[in-house]
């Protein structure tokens, strides 16, 4: 027993001529495999499979029944009997006094389920009965079945204007509306030449209760399909096809079941408005419902081609995946509801969804006034055929002049016509009207999609400026940042012309020509402040006996950016090597520039030279550098090593 949305049954129909001959090879519960002479054997699988032996009570208790169970919790469902003509399509739904069909279970099992509801559920249950032959639909619970128009609701969806419905409180009301309904049906055939074979007949129930403060509201079609034969011979012939009504639905029923069961296709467009049937199925086939196909064959050898076609449409079918839910009455409003709130990245993927959505109105839209269209040329066709009839029956009535019995006969059927030809103006009259409303919607759709692709246009052009302003700004960051770079080399080439004059005027002061720190006065060797830098430096240049103005500005160039960037510094001499006095000062890894020339800064020597340059010194700094400067020497390799540590910058 399956419970897919979509399931897929196949009823063979019993051989009822012992002399005939068998397709099939193999059978069992859900496999079936047919071969003729000559031709391979092909093998099928269905949700279940119903050999000739099983009755109509088999196949509701089998595959009917717990379906039933979900329709009246809400699913819409739609039962389908496809197949050839005599497979045993109206044998299934309607059947016979001995085996009861399928539709007066169905009815019978709910009418039966209604009564065990409790009264304020407020149970209804509706039935009308259709008739679809060569795109008309023919109300056959009317006395006057004339064609009928599927119209779009924006609370009902679609629905087939002025159809009309009787409500069933026992299964003697539907078995009396089916009677009605096939009453009309023969009269239908004889004025319009149909034959079951060719024309679909459908039973709508429409059920409505309250549950839990909602109105549930499922709806069951079964439909009796015309024979499915119709549909290849079209194929075969693609004249016949393109210009031929016989049989345009199950044309348009299969292309539809061929795409939705090819998952190549998931995203095609499904051509359900391409006729009165698929356009009436579309819930059933793709949409909200549960469907339950059963697919009726013979099994004549001689009718193999045939009922090969109905076995690889019918387990395509069983490739169909869809989900359903309850349908509940708000749902349409619901689903109308969309607001459009300001556009954020995140939103993006609903605004997406929406105008999809209004894409897709705006296509059904098309479609459907391409069908109103259609649907006024065949009212005018309808209505120059009358015309033409009115004019027959009046000449006819000339000629028979003498007649009497035939002049009343004459004039009962020119007012007959008289009035069909009156009621289709009025139908025109509709139409016209409807055409213009869906003419109107589309425009206000049109605008609509033009108003939210402006707001998207708005959004982009606001963050497009949002950005122009940030590179703008960073423009200029740039450019700042650039003139800073550029006034700082400079200030660094004026220092280094600065210090290559003060090299060249005392060369005794820098430790060597050779070493990279030459551009550095000695006593800047061992510091890695600024300050010590700084005050070091003022004290070479006292020694130096340069003027105050002179000191003031080498103290301004060397307080620059060079200097200040420690980093720099360190980068510039951390590949050297470490001195070893450094390491035991633990004063910066710069390697002492006196180790290079010991002879200069040893002990004996800073008594000699350095003293008398110290004693020139401003008796501010003076007193700092005799009061508390720290001379520490140290003797390593044989030379001694001097190290001058200003206690300020230490701590
Ligand atoms: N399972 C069955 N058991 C016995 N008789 C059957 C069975 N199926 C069909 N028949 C008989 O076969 C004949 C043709 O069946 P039916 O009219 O149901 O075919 P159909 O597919 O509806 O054809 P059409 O498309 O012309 O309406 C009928 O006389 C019917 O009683």
């Amino acid at each position: 027993m399956s419970n897919q949305p979509f399931q897929v049954y196949l009823r063979i129909k019993p051989l009822l001529e012992s002399s005939t001959e068998t397709l099939i090879e193999d059978l069992n519960d859900n496999k079936i495999v047919i071969r003729k002479d000559g031709k391979n054997s092909k093998s099928f699988v269905f949700d279940k499979i119903f050999s000739g032996v099983q009755n109509n009570e088999d196949i509701f208790d089998q595959s009917l029944r717990h379906n039933l169970d979900h329709f009246v919790e809400g699913y819409n469902t739609t039962i389908l009997a496809y197949g050839i003509t005599g497979s045993g399509k109206t044998h299934t739904i309607f059947g016979n006094e001995k085996d009861e069909g399928l539709s007066f279970k169905c009815i019978n099992y709910l009418v039966n389920r209604m009564k065990y509801m409790s009264p304020e559920a407020n149970v209804q249950m509706e039935m009308s009965f259709i008739e679809v032959y060569n795109e008309t639909i023919r109300d056959l619970m009317s006395d006057q079945p004339k064609p009928l128009m599927i119209m779009q609701d924006n609370q009902k969806g679609s629905y087939i204007q002025g159809l009309q419905a009787i409500k069933i409180n026992s299964i003697n009301d539907v078995k009396e509306g089916i009677n009605i309904a096939n009453q009309n049906r023969s009269l239908a055939q004889t004025i319009y030449n149909v034959y079951s074979s060719r024309s679909h007949a459908l039973i709508q129930f429409n059920l409505s209760y309250c549950f839990e403060g909602q109105t549930i509201t499922p709806k069951l079609f079964i439909v009796d399909l015309a024979g499915s034969e119709r549909v290849y011979q079209d194929q075969k012939s693609k004249n016949q096809q393109e210009g031929s009504n016989i049989n345009r639905s199950l044309l348009a029923l299969s292309n539809c079941l061929t795409i939705l069961s090819d998952k190549s296709k998931k995203n095609q467009h499904i051509p359900y408005r391409n006729s009165k049937l698929t356009r009436l199925l579309q819930d059933s086939l793709g949409g909200n419902t549960r469907t339950i196909m059963i697919s009726c064959i013979q099994q004549n050898k001689c009718q193999y081609d045939e009922i090969l076609n109905t076995l690889q449409y019918s387990s395509r079918a069983t490739q169909i995946k869809k989900q359903v839910q309850k349908s509940l009455h708000q749902q349409i409003s619901e689903e109308k509801i969309l607001i459009l709130p300001n556009i954020t990245d995140s939103e993006m993927s609903t605004k997406q969804l929406y105008l999809t959505k209004i894409y897709n109105d705006i296509y059904s839209n098309i479609e459907e006034y391409h069908e109103i269209n259609n649907s006024l040329i065949e009212i005018q066709n309808n209505i120059l055929q009358n015309q033409y009839q009115i004019e027959e029956i009046y000449s006819m009535s000339l000629q028979n002049n003498q007649n009497s019995i035939n002049d009343d006969q004459m004039y009962h059927n020119l007012m007959i016509a008289q009035k069909q030809n009156q009621e289709l103006e009025q139908q025109l009259q509709n139409a016209l009207k409807v055409n213009l409303k869906q003419k109107q919607l589309q425009k206000s759709l049109l605008l609509q999609i033009t108003e939210e692709q402006q707001q998207y246009i708005d959004y982009w052009e606001l963050k497009y400026e949002e950005s122009q302003k940030e590179i703008q700004q960073l423009k200029q960051v740039l450019q700042s940042k650039n003139d800073d770079i550029q006034s700082k080399d400079s200030q660094i080439q004026q220092q280094q012309l600065f210090l290559d004059q003060i090299k060249t005027k005392n060369p005794s002061l820098y430790t060597t020509n050779n070493d990279s720190d030459c551009s550095y006065p000695s006593s800047f060797a061992s510091s890695t402040s600024t300050s010590q830098i700084k005050k070091k430096s003022s004290l070479t240049h006292l020694n130096t006996q340069n003027t105050l103005s002179q000191q003031s500005q080498l103290f301004d160039m060397i307080d620059r950016p060079r200097f200040s960037n420690l980093s720099h510094i360190k980068q510039i001499l951390a590949s050297r090597e470490r001195s070893p006095v450094n390491s035991i000062f633990r004063q910066s890894p710069i390697r002492s520039p006196l180790r290079k020339k010991p002879s200069i800064r040893n002990i004996t020597s800073i008594s000699k030279v350095e003293q008398s340059e110290i004693s020139q010194i401003s008796s501010i700094k003076k007193s700092r550098l005799i009061n508390d400067p720290q001379i520490t020497t140290i003797n390593l390799y044989g030379s001694q090593y001097i190290n001058l540590i200003d206690k300020e910058n230490i701590s």
